[in-house]
């Protein structure tokens, strides 16, 4: 881990938003390329500062792990989690472009919908969903309605929005194989 001294400004442009905390911003210790601080809702250490294409008024910062999927979710009780705004979150759903991004009464979530075979290949389905969950310590809600619909919604609750544990827990489902499960539709 080496500490960068004061990031000469000029070379990250920071948003409206987070102009205001600039003094938060300005010293990071990056690590591999990774932010010391929390930023919108992703963790310690798993951020990383882009030079910004952006015009010189807004920074870009966000998780450039390419692979969501081999993260591990931070417990949700970390008292610096919060939930990231939407700019962010719609970096980060093109990681899981499954999943759609639906925003219900000012609070984001991820969303997905698959159908089952049967009754009990959704819950099968619930199952292998939640033996991830489990794993992780992150858990989606499920709903299986009319027998063989079955959606997924994924949200930090703690954090009352989205957090980078969102999108982990949505790429590792992404890893499962439940296609022995699903009804295909006819092409
Ligand atoms: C202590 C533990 O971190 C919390 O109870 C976890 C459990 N799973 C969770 N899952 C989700 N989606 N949001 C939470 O806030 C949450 N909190």
């Amino acid at each position: 881990m080496f500490r960068m001294q004061m990031l000469p400004l000029r070379l990250l442009s920071l948003s409206k938003f987070q102009a205001q905390s600039a003094p938060l911003l300005r010293f990071l210790s990056i690590s591999h390329g990774c932010s010391s601080t929390i930023i919108n809702g992703i963790p310690q250490n798993h951020v990383e500062l882009s030079t910004s294409r952006m015009s010189h008024h807004e920074v870009k910062t966000f998780c450039t792990n390419p692979d969501l999927a081999a993260k591990k979710c931070v417990p949700c009780n970390s008292k610096d989690l919060r939930s990231m705004n939407e700019e962010l979150a719609n970096e980060l759903i093109t990681k899981v472009p499954d999943w759609n991004l639906v925003n219900e009464g000012d609070k984001l979530k991820l969303t997905r919908s698959w159908k089952v075979k049967t009754f009990t290949k959704g819950l099968e389905f619930f199952q292998a969903i939640a033996n991830v969950a489990e794993a992780e310590g992150h858990h989606p809600d499920l709903h299986l309605v009319g027998w063989n619909n079955v959606t997924v919604e994924i949200w930090t609750h703690s954090a009352g929005g989205l957090t980078e544990n969102d999108f982990i827990l949505a790429a590792k489902i992404d890893t499962l194989d439940l296609a022995h499960l699903l009804r295909i539709k006819p092409k």
